[in-house]
């Protein structure tokens, strides 16, 4: 039985990137548990400290309530899976689920009745006696879990080992996974980019950034309440609408939100008009998801927001649209970053000499040409609220719509980013 603990877990490599910043999590005894995030945001690194592959530089881990910092790869008891898993190409199926088990000394007759029936439960029963370049890659990676689980350890790390695959594939194996390990019940952590994968898989999701975590829990809690906009932002798929308003205190309504020419008011009875009074006369973000907003008929008595239909997109079961509504609206990835050290910047850019020359020429920019500004640095861009609509029905561009707003489900966040109050469900 393990759980994991990190507590204050820091990474800085060799160089000073500073890759984890103090982490701290529980991860319950046999809890999927994902870890979520951009490209480069430490997922890994982390998973490798856990794993034993990665010194930690700050903190501790503890693994069933023991420090193991200092503990080796092999006393961990721990086995992990990445991208592409590596199997022996000169062993059948059998042999590579074998091996683990030949290497542990373990009884051949046991050992050979343990590989038939994980083999069944991989699904690889008919393909027990093939070699590894004769499988496709689902399969190796069915193989490679296999390995990895046929020796029950008491913890199950994995780092993206799906992203290889192509999506109907992916779909199929992660609901696999997901039922494997849980009927095995070892603790397990899982590292993805994707969030349709974390929101599907696990039983609690982090959220990293930048090497610290944004928000921890259930799928559904940072779905539905996310602790920042960032996070709302990286769940939503289709993207989150992220308005810029002024939250204004007005008597005998509520709290007005200033959305450039348009208004939605939060009334008084709603337990959230309470908790922005403090931002009276300041800037909040509002997140409305596309679904949060309906067609409606014009002049309808609840709150609503206009616009014009510029685009639409069949997406199957609904339509996505797009309209001007000249609301300002703000970039997820903008908020809660420290500013860029210059040392940092200076090492983004280009290098000099012939080399840099030459990558300017195939970049196709000049050699004295500044790094170009950041889009919208400084001001708020005017795009698209974007809403969704069932199969049916479709507005034509051009069209001036009315779009109701379920105002439970819209997100509030402070000017940091940073959730003003729970949203009610
Ligand atoms: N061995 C290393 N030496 C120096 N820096 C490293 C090393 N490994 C990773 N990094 C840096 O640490 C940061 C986190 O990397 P990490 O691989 O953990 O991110 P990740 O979230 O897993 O990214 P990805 O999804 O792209 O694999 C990145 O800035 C990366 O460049």
């Amino acid at each position: 039985m393990t759980d994991v603990v990190l507590d204050g877990v820091g990474k800085v490599y060799p160089g000073g990137v500073h890759a984890v910043r103090n982490v701290r999590l529980h991860i319950a005894d046999g809890e999927l548990f994902v870890l979520l995030g951009p490209s480069g945001c430490g997922k890994s690194t982390l998973l490798r400290m856990i794993a034993g592959l990665e010194e930690i530089t700050s903190g501790d881990l503890l693994l069933g309530g023991r420090i193991a910092n200092e503990l080796s790869p092999r006393d961990r008891n721990v086995a992990m899976v990445f991208q592409n898993g590596a199997l022996y190409p000169h062993r059948t199926v059998r042999g590579n689920l074998m091996f683990p088990l030949r290497v542990a000394g373990d009884d051949p007759a046991e050992a050979g009745e343990r590989v038939v029936e994980l083999a069944r439960l991989l699904g690889l029963a008919g393909l027990i006696d093939r070699l590894p370049r004769t499988l496709s890659g689902g399969q190796r990676q069915r193989v490679a879990m296999g390995r990895a689980l046929i020796r029950e350890p008491a913890l199950f790390l994995m780092d993206e080992p799906l992203s290889s695959l192509d999506a109907v594939l992916r779909t199929e194996l992660r609901v696999e996974i997901a039922s494997l390990v849980r009927s095995t019940g070892a603790t397990t952590v899982y590292v993805t980019h994707d969030q349709v994968e974390a929101m599907t898989m696990a039983d609690r999701i982090a959220v990293l950034r930048d090497g610290a975590v944004e928000d921890v829990g259930a799928p559904e809690r940072l779905y539905r309440d996310p602790a920042t906009v960032f996070v709302a932002a990286f769940l939503s798929s289709p993207p989150v609408n992220l308005l810029q308003a002024t939250a204004w205190s007005v008597q005998d309504a509520g709290m007005v939100l200033e959305l450039g020419p348009q208004r939605l008011t939060v009334p008084w009875q709603d337990p959230r008009a309470a908790a922005l009074i403090g931002h009276h006369g300041r800037p909040v973000v509002v997140g409305v998801r596309p679904d949060v907003l309906t067609l409606a008929p014009p002049g309808g008595p609840g709150p609503a927001l206009t616009g014009r239909v510029r685009a639409v997109e069949f997406h199957g079961d609904h339509w996505l649209a797009y309209a001007e509504a000249g609301i300002p609206t703000v970039d997820a990835n903008a908020f809660g970053r420290p500013p860029e050290p210059v040392a940092a910047r200076a090492a983004g850019s280009l290098p000099s000499g012939r080399l840099a020359a030459r990558l300017r020429d195939l970049l196709g920019r000049g050699a004295a040409e500044p790094e170009p500004a950041p889009e919208h640095e400084g001001e708020h861009r005017r795009s698209d609220l974007m809403f969704s609509l069932p199969a049916g029905t479709r507005p034509q561009p051009g069209e001036q719509v009315e779009l109701a707003v379920d105002l439970d489900r819209l997100l509030l966040f402070d000017a940091d980013g940073r959730r003003i109050a729970s949203n009610r469900r």
